[in-house]
């Protein structure tokens, strides 16, 4: 099967109110975790590739490497450009044949963000691929750039409305009180899921997508911290909200973070009970289980995407 677009996957989660996860990819132990769980569950996928991790795997590699994983499931998969800040990096990853851009222009002002979203959805949908774009601005980190709580603003439900109708954009990212990174709650968590609310009444049958939205589980934080690690006071988003959104119009959740916590405490563990070992196959199987783990049960009990293909 080649690679899809989201259209129809969204379409289907919209209708049946589940999420699909959107994994964010850096190499070939986290594409293969994500990718058996996936087929083992039966579900559709989104793989998503940072500019950071183009960086790091170089673009070639990690386009061969999902390829190989739809050579090896026959699962519906998407590829999808998360955060491009330019229209050139998303002009880029559709020439080299991502199925998904996200265009995240959400630190211009409104007028700037809908005519850069604007021009990349025009080149994307000439060549058949979807486009992601966001507004409103989450905190945390992305990328390079590190955005404070006083810089994040939450979206804007009319502005959310208007910038859907002038831009023609597939999908739209939208801030509600979830943040990148592992430390999203200083207090209790919270999200204005009343905002949500008003958002997904003014686009009806139109995919909302939420970053940031790993959970932080604490047995993964508490077993970095045994091994040695040092993640302290570190908290996510509760997996009943995540379920709440993804009945509330939000077909795409983003998570890495969840991701990277998994891997690193079972590649900690696994160095530290082992130490006559020196395979890194053992670690990094041990991360790549971790992955599979992770994302299988993701899957299962949060987005409520199994054998929905
Ligand atoms: O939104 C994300 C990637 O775009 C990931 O969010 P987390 O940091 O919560 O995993
Ligand atoms: O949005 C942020 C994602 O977690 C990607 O992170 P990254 O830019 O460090 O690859
Ligand atoms: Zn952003
Ligand atoms: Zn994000």
């Amino acid at each position: 099967m080649p690679l899809v677009t989201s259209k129809e996957i969204f379409q289907k989660a919209y209708d049946g109110k589940y999420a699909i996860g959107a994994f964010n990819v850096n190499n070939m132990e986290i594409i293969q975790g994500i990718v058996d769980a996936a087929k083992e569950e039966s579900s559709p996928l989104i793989l998503q590739v940072s500019a950071g991790a183009r960086k790091y795997a170089n673009p070639h590699y990690l386009k061969k490497l999902v390829e190989a994983a739809i050579l090896d499931t026959n699962l519906p998969i998407v590829l999808h450009l998360d955060h491009g800040d330019s229209f050139e990096i998303c002009k880029q990853c559709i020439d080299d044949g991502f199925t998904s851009v996200m265009i995240d222009a959400s630190h211009h002002p409104f007028e700037e963000n809908i005519s850069i979203v604007k021009k990349v959805v025009e080149y994307a949908h000439d060549k058949g691929v979807v486009v992601e774009a966001e507004l409103g601005r989450l905190a945390g980190i992305e990328d390079a750039v590190n955005v404070s709580d006083k810089d994040a603003t939450f979206t804007n439900p009319d502005e959310a409305a208007e910038f859907v109708e002038r831009t023609g954009v597939d999908s739209l990212a939208i801030a509600i009180g979830t943040s990148h990174g592992a430390y999203k709650f200083k207090g209790e968590p919270n999200l204005d899921f009343e905002r949500l609310e008003t958002i997904s009444k003014l686009l009806p049958n139109f995919p909302l997508v939420l970053h940031g939205a790993s959970t932080v589980l604490p047995e993964f934080v508490d077993l970095c911290n045994q091994y040695g690690g040092d993640i302290p006071g570190a908290k996510g988003v509760p997996e009943d909200m995540l379920r709440r959104a993804a009945q509330q119009g939000v077909c795409k959740i983003n998570i890495d973070t969840d991701l990277r916590l998994a891997m690193t405490a079972a590649i900690r563990k696994s160095i530290i009970e082992d130490p006559k070992n020196f395979d890194p196959r053992k670690y990094l199987g041990a991360g790549r289980t971790a992955i599979k783990d992770m994302v299988k049960h993701k899957i299962a009990n949060v987005l409520g995407s199994s054998n929905t293909i």
